[in-house]
C-alpha cells in the first residue's frame, strides 16, 4: 500500500514533464476528471505519480516510465490548483488543460516552498486545508499589501547590494511575490537585480552565496553532465542562460561567481518577457579562472585552477550542449552570456546550426542598439546610410552591433555588405582597426580593417573619421573624455553618443558628462541606468541601451512559435519592433527608448515580430500559427498573481 504523504510535492502537470526528478507524461486526458497526486517526500527519486481518471482505477507511473494499477488511498490529503503548473506557455488554446487537480505541499513545507508559498496572504480556508494554523500570525493580507510592505523594507536599505540580497531572499521565499514586486516596480528594481548591482553581487558571490539558484557544471562533472542536469528540480526547461564567467560585464574574469548573471538575466525573462520561472535554468560552466585575486581568495567558490582551454574546454562545452538537447529537446533556447570573445564567436558559429542558440552580447546588444539608432535618426534626421559610425571597443558587442548596422544599411539601400561596412570604423586597445594590421587581427575584426592610416588615440580617430555616431563598447570607464565629447559636439549639431559598457563604473562617460560637454546637444544612451540630468534649466532623460529590452521578448517569440533556430532576420525584426514602440510622447521628452515600465507590452510586440519571422522563414514548429501573435504573446505570459488553492 502506498500511503499519501502529508507534505507531498506539487508536481508540474504541464502537457508533459514534471517538476520532480522523474518524468511522466499526461496527454489529452479529459479535463475536470483528472486528478494527479504526487506521493512521497518532495523530490524523492522513488516518488511516483498517481493518476485518477473518471474514478477509474488509479494508475501509478514510476520513474522508469512503467505504470501499474496501484492500491492506494484515492483521497489526496490536499488538492489545489495552480495555473502556472499546467499552463504551457507554448500551448495553443485548445491544448490548454484547465481544471487539473493537484496535490500540493502542505504545512511547514508549503511555507518553505518558494513556488507556492504565499506567506500572510494564505486565506482562512487555505490555512485550514493546508495545515498552516499556528504557523502564521493571524492576520491575512493581500498580495498588493505584501508588495507595498516589501518595497517599504527594500527602500530602507541604503546599500544597493543589501537591496539585491533582500530581493534574492524574497525569490527564495516567495517566488510570485518576487515577480510581482519586480514587474510592478521595474524601473526601481531593475538596477537592483540587474546592472549595475548584479556586477557587485558577482564580485562578492562567494561571500553571499546561500542556496542553489542555478546549476554549477565544472570540470569535475565531466562525463556526468546528463545526470547533473537531472538534479535540477524542474524538467520542462524552455530557456537556459549559460556563462563561463570569463567576461562578466566589464569586470573581467569572475570565474564561477559569474553565476549572478544567468540568474539575473533569467529573472528578467520572467519579469520582462513572461516566461514561466519554472521553465528557466541558469547555468555556470566552471573551467577555472585566471583571476589571481579569486584564486587566492579563501571564500572563492569555484574550481581553484587556471582556466582550461583548447580541447579540454571544447569537450566540456560540447558535452553540455549535447546533454541539454538530450534532456530538453531541440526547442530549448540557449543564451550564451558573458563568454570572453575568444570563445564566444566560435561557440556561436559551432552551435548556431545545431541548436536554438544566440549570443546576447553579440546579437541581443546589436538589436537593442540598432533600435536606439533608428529612433535617434527620427530626431537627428537622415537614414542609417547617411551616417558614419565610430566604435571604441571591437569585441563581441562592438563588432556585433557594427555587423547588424551594416546588414540593415545593405538591406535598406541594396548596397553590398562590404560597402556598408565602410561606413563603420572601430578602435580597439591598439588603436584604429586598419588594413595594415590585418594579419594580427582576430577573425571577427578583419571585416572592419579599412584603408586608413593608423591612429592610436580615440580623439584623433574622431577628428579623422568625423563620425556622427560614437559608441562605447570597450568595457573601460571614462574613456569618452571631455576632449572626445567636445570633438563630437564640434562636428555635429546633435552628436549621438552611446556609452554601453557595464556596470556604471565602466561606462565610457556619464550622462552628466555627455550632456554638459556637448552643451546639452548629445543624444545619449548608456548600458547601465543614469538619473536624469539638469543642464542650464533643462532636464535630459538618458536612454538605457541594454539588451534587457530585447532578449526577454526574443526568447518568448522563439518559445511560442516553437522555433528551432535563431536567424539574423529575427534580431532585425526584434529591433524594428522595439523602435516602433517609441511614441511621439517619448520623443518629445528626448527619449529614444520606450520606458521600461511598459516592458511587458514591448516584449509582447517583440515576441510577435520574432515569431512572425520564424513562421515566415519556416523555422517555427508550432502549428497552426496563431492569428493575432501580439495577443497570443500576452496570453502566454506568466502572471505572478497568487492562485487560490482549493
Ligand atoms: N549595454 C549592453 O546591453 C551591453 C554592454 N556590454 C558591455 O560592453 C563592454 C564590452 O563587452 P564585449 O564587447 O563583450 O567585450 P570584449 O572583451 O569582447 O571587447 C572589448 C573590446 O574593447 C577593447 N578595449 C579594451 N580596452 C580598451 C581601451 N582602453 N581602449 C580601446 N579599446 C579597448 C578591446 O580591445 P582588444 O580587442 O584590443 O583587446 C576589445 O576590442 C562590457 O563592459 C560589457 O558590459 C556588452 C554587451 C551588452
Ligand atoms: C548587458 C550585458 O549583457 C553585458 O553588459 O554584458
Ligand atoms: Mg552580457
Amino acid at each position: 500500500m502506498i500511503s499519501l504523504h502529508r507534505s507531498c510535492f506539487l508536481n508540474n502537470t504541464g502537457i508533459s514533464g514534471s517538476s520532480s526528478p522523474f518524468s511522466y507524461k499526461l496527454k489529452k486526458l479529459p479535463p475536470a476528471s483528472v486528478k494527479v497526486t504526487a506521493l512521497g517526500p518532495n523530490r524523492d527519486r522513488n516518488s511516483s505519480v498517481l493518476i485518477e481518471n473518471n474514478n477509474n482505477p488509479l494508475k501509478e507511473i514510476k520513474e522508469d516510465g512503467t505504470s501499474s494499477v496501484a492500491d492506494v488511498d484515492p483521497n489526496p490529503t490536499v488538492t489545489g490548483e495552480d495555473r502556472d503548473l499546467y499552463y504551457d506557455a507554448a500551448a495553443t488554446d485548445d491544448q490548454l488543460v484547465t481544471p487539473w487537480s493537484l496535490s500540493v505541499a502542505s504545512g511547514y513545507s508549503l511555507l518553505r516552498d518558494p513556488h507556492h508559498n504565499k506567506g500572510l496572504a494564505f486565506n482562512e480556508k487555505e490555512r485550514d486545508s493546508y495545515y498552516l494554523r499556528g504557523l502564521l500570525p493571524p492576520t491575512v493580507i493581500s498580495q498588493e499589501l505584501q508588495v507595498k510592505k516589501m518595497m517599504y523594507s527594500i527602500r530602507q536599505y541604503q546599500v544597493p547590494l543589501q537591496k539585491y540580497m533582500a530581493m534574492m531572499d524574497l525569490q527564495e521565499l516567495n517566488e510570485r511575490l518576487f515577480y510581482k514586486l519586480l514587474i510592478d516596480n521595474v524601473e526601481e528594481l531593475l538596477p537592483v537585480v540587474y546592472t549595475p548591482t548584479v556586477g557587485e553581487a558577482c564580485q562578492k558571490y562567494g561571500s553571499i552565496f546561500r542556496r542553489p539558484q542555478g546549476l554549477f557544471i565544472s570540470l569535475k562533472e565531466k562525463g556526468k553532465i546528463h545526470e547533473v542536469l537531472r538534479n535540477w528540480p524542474q524538467r520542462d526547461i524552455q530557456v537556459i542562460v549559460v556563462t563561463d564567467g570569463e567576461r562578466i560585464l566589464g569586470l573581467g574574469d569572475l570565474g564561477c561567481q559569474g553565476m549572478g548573471i544567468p540568474i539575473g538575466k533569467l529573472s528578467l525573462y520572467t519579469a520582462l518577457g513572461g516566461v514561466r520561472p519554472s521553465a528557466c535554468l541558469p547555468v555556470t560552466i566552471d573551467v577555472g579562472t585566471n583571476n589571481e585575486q579569486l584564486l587566492n581568495d579563501e571564500f572563492y567558490i569555484g574550481l581553484r585552477r587556471r582556466r582550461a582551454t583548447g580541447q579540454e574546454y571544447a569537450e566540456l562545452m560540447h558535452e553540455f550542449m549535447s546533454a541539454v538537447k538530450q534532456n530538453y529537446g531541440e526547442k530549448v533556447l540557449i543564451q550564451f552570456e558573458d563568454f570572453a570573445n575568444h570563445n564566444a564567436f566560435d561557440l556561436l558559429a559551432k552551435y548556431g546550426t545545431t541548436h536554438l542558440v544566440f549570443n546576447d552580447d553579440i546579437q541581443g546588444t546589436a538589436s537593442v542598439v540598432l533600435a536606439g539608432l533608428v529612433a535617434a535618426l527620427k530626431v537627428v534626421g537622415g537614414t542609417l546610410a547617411d551616417h558614419r559610425f565610430l566604435f571604441l571597443g571591437a569585441g563581441e558587442a562592438g563588432t556585433g552591433i557594427a555587423e547588424l548596422i551594416a546588414l540593415e544599411i545593405s538591406k535598406q539601400t541594396n548596397m553590398p555588405l562590404e560597402e556598408a561596412r565602410k561606413k563603420i570604423s572601430l578602435v580597439d586597445s591598439k588603436g584604429l582597426i586598419v588594413k595594415s594590421r590585418i594579419d594580427s587581427l582576430q577573425h571577427f575584426k578583419k571585416p572592419w580593417a579599412h584603408d586608413h592610416e593608423p591612429i592610436k588615440k580615440l580623439v584623433d580617430a574622431v577628428n579623422g573619421i568625423k563620425p556622427t555616431v560614437l559608441i562605447g563598447t570597450s568595457g573601460v570607464g571614462r574613456t569618452f573624455t571631455k576632449e572626445v565629447v567636445e570633438a563630437m559636439a564640434a562636428l555635429n549639431e546633435k552628436p549621438i553618443i552611446f556609452s554601453l559598457s557595464n556596470p556604471t563604473s565602466q561606462s565610457e562617460c556619464t550622462a552628466e558628462e555627455a550632456y554638459t560637454w556637448s552643451e546639452g546637444r548629445a543624444i545619449f544612451a548608456s548600458g547601465s541606468p543614469f538619473d536624469p540630468v539638469e543642464y542650464k534649466g533643462r532636464v535630459f532623460v538618458p536612454g538605457q541601451a541594454n539588451n534587457a529590452y530585447i532578449f526577454p521578448g526574443l526568447g518568448l517569440g522563439l518559445i511560442m512559435s516553437g522555433a528551432i533556430r535563431v536567424h539574423d532576420d529575427m534580431l532585425l525584426a526584434a529591433s524594428e519592433a522595439l523602435a516602433a514602440q517609441v511614441t511621439q510622447e517619448n520623443f518629445d521628452k528626448g527619449l529614444i527608448y520606450p520606458p521600461f515600465r511598459n516592458i511587458r507590452k514591448i516584449s509582447a510586440h517583440i515576441a510577435a515580430s520574432v515569431a512572425a519571422k520564424a513562421y515566415e522563414l519556416g523555422l517555427a514548429t508550432r502549428q497552426p500559427q496563431p492569428k493575432d501573435l501580439v495577443k497570443y504573446a500576452e496570453h502566454c505570459m506568466y502572471n505572478p498573481a497568487y492562485q487560490s488553492y482549493r
